[in-house]
């Protein structure tokens, strides 16, 4: 069923596991993640950032949203795994209010690059519109590191927990982004990788509620091996190791964002294809690779997170 992100994270929460939220763009990775979650049996959340609507949509973010909801909802209405639809990263007011007004089960208020009063108003707006709508939010306090939203910080602003405490009771949010040291794309770590496990902690403590992880992709080697085998220059890529991983679920995170690990998966496929397959011009042919790979990727990753036969 097609449910609020809200109730699968409600849930996570008090049984200490995680859910990922995959990023999609397009039809195919949808069905990979969706084949996934039959297969482990497990809830999953499916997101959609501002650049995805604006892409489906070509150019109309409201057209993406509304396309990207009808999709959703047909896999989810006709399967017995919950699958929530969730706005990333929303920064644009007209963005934000198109895919409540679309039916996206929950939204992100990304207001995390402005000053804390700011952020506070934002969030509150959006709170107040969104919880009318039964629509629920999630907000991030700190910055990551790396290229977020076109926006480049050259180095991560991470979470003050007391601060997290206050603004979650100011806003009434449903669910919280911290910054713990993670930054989007597969080029996360320059050295070994670290995260804050103790503002983590901390966080959690304060709030007690969902959380969730920006920027936890892994980078799987042997997706990198493929690529780089046919031609893909993935040289440096470093994501968050599996074990870092596992210990950010035990100290409280319940909703993890993974969208590198999934391109990366379909390119290393669709080059691979392409590569042994001269001929080929069925598009249902030559991106079936690539969808395999996404779903092993998938499947391996809620099974890692503790949400498999957890629907
Ligand atoms: O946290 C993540 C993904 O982290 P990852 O890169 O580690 O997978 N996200 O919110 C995904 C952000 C995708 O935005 P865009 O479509 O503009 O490229
Ligand atoms: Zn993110």
């Amino acid at each position: 069923p097609y449910v609020n992100t809200k109730d699968i994270l409600e849930k996570a929460n008090k049984e200490y596991y995680a859910v990922a939220a995959f990023n999609i763009n397009n039809l195919e990775f949808l069905q990979a993640i969706v084949e996934g979650g039959i297969e482990k049996k497990s809830p999953l959340i499916i997101e959609t950032s501002e650049g995805a609507m604006k892409y489906a949509g070509m150019g109309d973010p409201l057209r993406g949203a509304s396309l990207f909801v009808k999709m959703v909802r047909e896999f989810a209405d006709s399967l017995d795994i919950p699958i929530a639809l969730h706005l990333d990263h929303g920064k644009n007011f007209k963005y934000i209010i198109s895919a409540i007004k679309a039916g996206y089960s929950s939204v992100m208020i990304d207001a995390s690059d402005k000053p804390l009063e700011e952020n506070l108003k934002a969030t509150k707006d959006i709170v107040r519109i969104a919880h009318a709508a039964g629509v629920s939010v999630e907000a991030e306090l700190g910055k990551l590191a790396g290229i977020e939203d076109n926006v480049a910080s050259a180095e991560s602003v991470l979470v003050n927990p007391d601060e997290a405490k206050y603004f979650v009771e100011e806003t009434q949010v449903d669910f919280l982004a911290p910054a713990i040291g993670t930054s989007h794309g597969a080029f996360k770590f320059k050295g070994e990788a670290k995260l804050d496990f103790d503002r983590l902690k901390k966080v959690k403590e304060l709030t007690k509620m969902p959380l969730v992880l920006h920027g936890a992709s892994s980078v799987v080697q042997e997706m990198v091996e493929i690529a780089e085998n046919y031609g893909a220059d993935f040289g440096g890529s470093k994501g968050v190791p599996s074990d870092i991983l596992k210990e950010t679920v035990r100290l409280g995170i319940n909703k993890v964002n993974t969208d590198t690990d999934l391109r990366m998966a379909f390119i290393a496929g669709l080059r691979e294809f392409l590569q042994n397959n001269p001929k080929e011009f069925d598009p249902r042919k030559y991106m079936e690779t690539a969808k395999s790979y996404v779903k092993k990727v998938v499947s391996d990753r809620l099974e890692l997170l503790g949400s498999a036969n957890k629907a």
